[in-house]
C-alpha cells in the first residue's frame, strides 16, 4: 500500500518557501460602535507553531470569526497561501483547517460517523474517507474507539478527534480557538505534542489561541493580543524584549496590563 498522503512538507520549492501561510494586515473589527480589534497585522509561516496569547476579552474569537470567515473583514486583508480572503475564499479556504472554541461533534454518532459526515461536506469520496478516517484516529491513539459514540469519550479524547476531522481536507493552515480549555495537564500536553509534531513532521502552520502561557515551549512563536492589539509577536527572547522582563509571566502582565479608562 502507498503511504498515505499528507500535507505537505514545509515548501520545498524557492517561490513556496517564503510564502506565509496565515497573512493578517491592517485588521480591525467593531461590534455595533465598539471596536475590537484595532489595526492587527500578523503572519505564520509554514511549519511555524504560534501561539495567540491573551487574556479573555482580547479579541481572539473575534480573528478566529474573521480568519474563518464567520464574519466579513471590513477593514484590513486576510491572506492564506497568498489568496485573499475576500477575493477568493475558495482557494483561501480549501486550505484552512479550524477548531473553534465550543465542541461541534456530535455526541450521538460514533467518532467515524462524525468524520465521514464531515468528510462529505468537504467533497471526500467515501472510500477515501474511510482511509483518512483511519489514519486520523490512529495517528490520535483512537483507532480501537472509531465504533463508539462521542459521548463515550473523555473531553481530551473529544478535542483530539475534532483536531482529526481538521485534518480530513489535508489543510495546510490549522487554527485552534483555546483547545485545551477545560482539560486536564496529560491531555493538554498530549494535544500540544500532537499538534507541535505535525508543524514539525509536515509542515503545517499552526495558529494556538490560548491565555495559559505554559502553552508557549521554547520554540514557538508568540503573539500577545490585548485590547484588540498585537502588543508583541516575534520569538519568546522577542516576547521577553517587548515586555521588558526576565520570565514570560513577567512579560505577559506588563503587555496585557488594562489600560486606563480614557479621560471623560
Ligand atoms: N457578538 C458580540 N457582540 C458584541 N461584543 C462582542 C461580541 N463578541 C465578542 N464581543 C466583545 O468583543 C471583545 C473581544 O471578545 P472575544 O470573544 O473576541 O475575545 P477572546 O479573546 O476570544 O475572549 P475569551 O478568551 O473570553 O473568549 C470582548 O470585549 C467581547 O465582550
Amino acid at each position: 500500500m502507498p503511504p498515505p498522503a499528507r500535507p505537505r512538507p514545509a515548501a520545498s520549492s524557492g517561490s513556496e518557501l517564503a510564502l506565509p501561510a496565515l497573512e493578517v494586515s491592517g485588521l480591525s473589527h467593531a461590534y455595533g460602535a465598539r471596536r475590537v480589534l484595532h489595526e492587527v497585522s500578523l503572519r505564520v509561516m509554514p511549519g511555524e507553531f504560534t501561539v495567540l496569547l491573551g487574556p479573555n476579552g482580547a479579541g481572539k474569537s473575534t480573528l478566529f470569526a474573521l480568519i474563518t470567515r464567520l464574519f466579513d473583514a471590513r477593514q484590513g486583508s486576510i491572506r492564506i497561501f497568498g489568496n485573499e480572503l475576500r477575493r477568493r475564499p475558495d482557494l483561501a479556504l480549501a486550505q484552512l483547517g479550524v477548531v473553534f472554541q465550543q465542541p461541534t461533534l456530535d455526541p450521538d454518532l460514533t467518532l467515524r460517523q462524525n468524520l465521514a459526515y464531515s468528510a462529505a461536506l468537504h467533497g471526500i469520496s467515501r472510500a477515501e474517507a474511510r482511509r483518512r478516517s483511519a489514519e486520523e484516529l490512529a495517528r490520535i491513539g483512537l483507532d480501537q474507539r472509531a465504533d463508539d459514540t462521542v459521548r463515550s469519550l473523555s473531553g481530551g479524547q473529544r478535542r483530539r478527534v475534532e483536531i482529526a476531522r481538521a485534518l480530513l481536507a489535508r489543510p495546510r493552515l490549522l487554527v485552534l480557538d483555546e483547545p485545551t480549555v477545560g482539560l486536564d495537564a496529560a491531555s493538554r500536553a498530549f494535544l500540544l505534542d500532537h499538534v507541535r509534531g505535525l508543524c514539525r513532521e509536515n509542515g503545517l502552520a499552526v495558529l494556538w489561541a490560548t491565555h495559559l502561557i505554559d502553552e508557549v515551549d521554547a520554540s514557538a512563536r508568540i503573539l500577545v493580543l490585548h485590547e484588540g492589539r498585537i502588543r508583541a509577536s516575534g520569538s519568546v527572547p522577542e516576547a521577553l524584549a517587548a515586555g521588558g522582563a526576565a520570565t514570560l509571566r513577567e512579560a505577559f502582565d506588563h503587555l496585557t496590563r488594562t489600560s486606563p479608562e480614557p479621560a471623560p
